[in-house]
């Protein structure tokens, strides 16, 4: 379907109009709209639960919705089922890898596409393939396997893969969650030049800095309605807050610092490392975190601020060092054991580590109270209930009630079941790692505001992330780099200061008195730990993030320059 241009129709990359989807009592989409124009960058936002993937299931053909159309280029979508049609038209990229990833390159490009009955010929494949990716600016080897590649390659291969299939219609499911500053400006540059050849992408965050910073329209969702399409220059951020949340511009937000708590009031150690240490991810760490603080591990992509808290909560087993909860020896290495000691656990990966998605709602955020649901080992629905009831209204979970399979909710609603479910044993400590991803802004502000209460309730809280907003909320921030603590701030840290520290290009150290906790430091000089290159490849762990986000536009800037000019260069 055709929208109005000036005095002749523009045809759309795509049109959907009037579209419904219902899952059982719930309404996902409510005769949602959105078009997007060739060559655009258009921005599809909304709180969790708002509906944008749904729409996203609709556009990629994945989802058949009740009501409504859809076209591309003027044309009616393709038939239910006709898989080989919609990958023509449209392609998502997801947080999460579509491709094989023990096959290669290569293999990924052309996976169905092979003739039936034909042998296949891989020296030409690989030709082909090569071909290709050289085509679209992509820089991988086709003989790689897609599990040897990084994120940012692995991205880019799915985004040449779509388009050899014809698509023209790219959409990015919050593509930048798992690359670093520098990663986004490669990524960004990369779509800046596919828009020029016309190629139209829908782009999914909840940064809306880089909304911002990448897209020149951008549509709201609330509540499965559209809301708004709008230029992005010209909106203020306040109003597209007020948008998202229906609030009145600039209620929406209240940014959470630590000045706004009890800082300074920090009381016995809860934690406490004596040379904790991970070969290849981070040197021997003594850290402290007190009764009553929160702290904060800064650092970028293979950092070892990951490995560290994952080491805390017993994901990974350390090769040295010890780990006490309010002066008790807890063993390493074992979830259970962490989780017995007082360590509330929130890792980084929801999906593997973290909830049962066939499972309720109440069931998931009661997994480790079990044993106080109930006499005897007996576990009663109406006090599993009832406490999910309390954490879905303190989270603000977006449910049917406590009875939803996990699996019916949105990915940030899932993000908040897991912190509810660390909170329900009401650890001595909280170890979060990256908490906020995927959550909306208004939602972040709530967790963190949990996250602060639990500190102020006597716990402490370790939260470890690359995003400033997680920081802020921290009485101190220990920033770490290639696997060692290189510089402790204070509350009161300007961004840039922590984004160049996490960079590794400032010692740091500014406004942070190191009173709290007073004995953090990457091991006497332990330099960097085994394994961990200059390039940041070796030894990184699984997914981190990226350095740089939801500061103001100015400072982010900023971090991506300071990426640029300072590869590898250890304070
Ligand atoms: N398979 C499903 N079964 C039941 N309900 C579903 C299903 N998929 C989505 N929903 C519901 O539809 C609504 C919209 O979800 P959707 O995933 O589209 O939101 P979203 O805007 O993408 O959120 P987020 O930002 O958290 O990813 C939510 O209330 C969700 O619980």
């Amino acid at each position: 379907m055709g929208a109005e241009g000036a005095g002749r129709p523009v045809v759309s990359a795509v049109c959907a109009e009037g579209i419904v989807k219902r899952y059982g009592a719930t309404v996902a989409l409510d005769g949602a709209h959105l078009t997007v124009r060739p060559g655009e960058a258009h921005a599809l936002v909304g709180r969790n639960g708002a509906g944008k993937s749904t729409l996203v299931s609709v556009l990629t053909g994945m989802t058949r919705p009740d009501a409504g159309t859809v076209t591309f280029g003027g044309e009616p979508a393709p038939g239910r089922g006709d898989t080989a049609a919609w990958q023509r038209k449209a392609a998502c990229v997801h947080q999460k890898s579509m491709t094989v990833p023990e096959l290669t390159v290569a293999e990924n490009l052309y996976l169905n596409r092979f003739q039936g009955g034909r042998a296949i010929r891989w020296r030409a494949l690989r030709e082909r393939a090569r071909e290709l990716l050289a085509e679209y600016g992509v820089e991988a080897d086709p003989a790689a396997r897609i599990k040897d590649l990084g994120v940012e390659q692995r991205q880019f291969v799915e985004i040449a893969r779509a388009l050899s299939f014809g698509a023209r219609l790219i959409i990015l499911d919050e593509p930048t969650a798992r690359l670093d500053a520098a990663g986004i400006d490669r990524l960004f540059g990369k779509l800046r030049g596919l828009r020029a050849q016309g190629v139209a992408f829908l782009f999914i965050s909840h940064h809306l800095q880089e909304v911002y910073e990448l897209c020149n329209t951008v549509t709201v969702f609330r509540d499965a309605r559209h809301v708004l399409t709008a230029p992005v220059s010209g909106l203020a951020e306040d109003d597209l807050v007020a948008a998202m949340t229906g609030e009145e511009a600039g209620a929406a937000r209240r940014a959470r610092t630590a000045s706004d708590t009890a800082a300074g009031r920090a009381g016995e150690p809860v934690l406490r490392t004596e040379g904790l240490t991970l070969a290849g991810e981070f040197a021997p760490l003594d850290l402290t975190v007190r009764a009553g603080e929160v702290v904060g591990l800064a650092g970028a992509t293979g950092s070892g601020n990951a490995a560290i808290g994952e080491a805390l909560v017993g994901l990974r087993t350390p090769d040295g060092g010890r780990i006490a909860v309010r002066g008790r020896p807890v063993r390493t290495g074992s979830v259970p054991h962490a989780i017995d000691a007082g360590i509330g656990c929130v890792p980084e990966d929801r999906h593997r580590e973290g909830l049962i998605l066939g499972r309720s709602v109440a069931e998931n955020a009661t997994l480790t109270v079990t044993d106080q649901l109930g006499p005897l080992g007996t576990v009663l629905p109406s006090r599993t209930r009832e406490f999910a009831a309390r954490m879905i209204a303190s989270l603000d979970i977006k449910t049917t009630g406590p009875g939803q399979p996990v699996s019916g909710l949105s990915g940030g609603n899932q993000q908040k079941v897991v912190i509810a479910r660390a909170l329900a044993r009401e650890p001595s400590v909280l170890v979060a790692i990256r908490p906020t991803n995927g959550v909306d802004v208004k939602s972040k502000d709530a967790l963190l505001g949990v996250v602060r209460e639990v500190a102020d309730r006597g716990s402490g809280a370790l939260i470890i992330s690359d995003e400033l907003d997680d920081l802020r909320v921290c009485d101190r921030v220990l920033a770490v780099f290639h696997g060692r603590v290189t510089a402790e701030f204070g509350s009161g840290w300007g961004d840039h200061e922590l984004v160049a520290a996490m960079e590794g290009v400032a010692s740091g150290g500014g406004g942070g008195d190191g009173s709290a906790g007073g004995d953090e430091g990457g091991a006497g000089g332990a330099g960097q730990p085994e394994g961990a290159a200059d390039d940041g490849d070796a030894g990184q762990p699984k997914g981190s993030g990226h350095a740089g986000h939801a500061g103001d536009a100015g400072d982010a800037g900023a971090s991506r320059r300071l990426t640029d000019g300072t590869e590898g260069t250890a304070p």
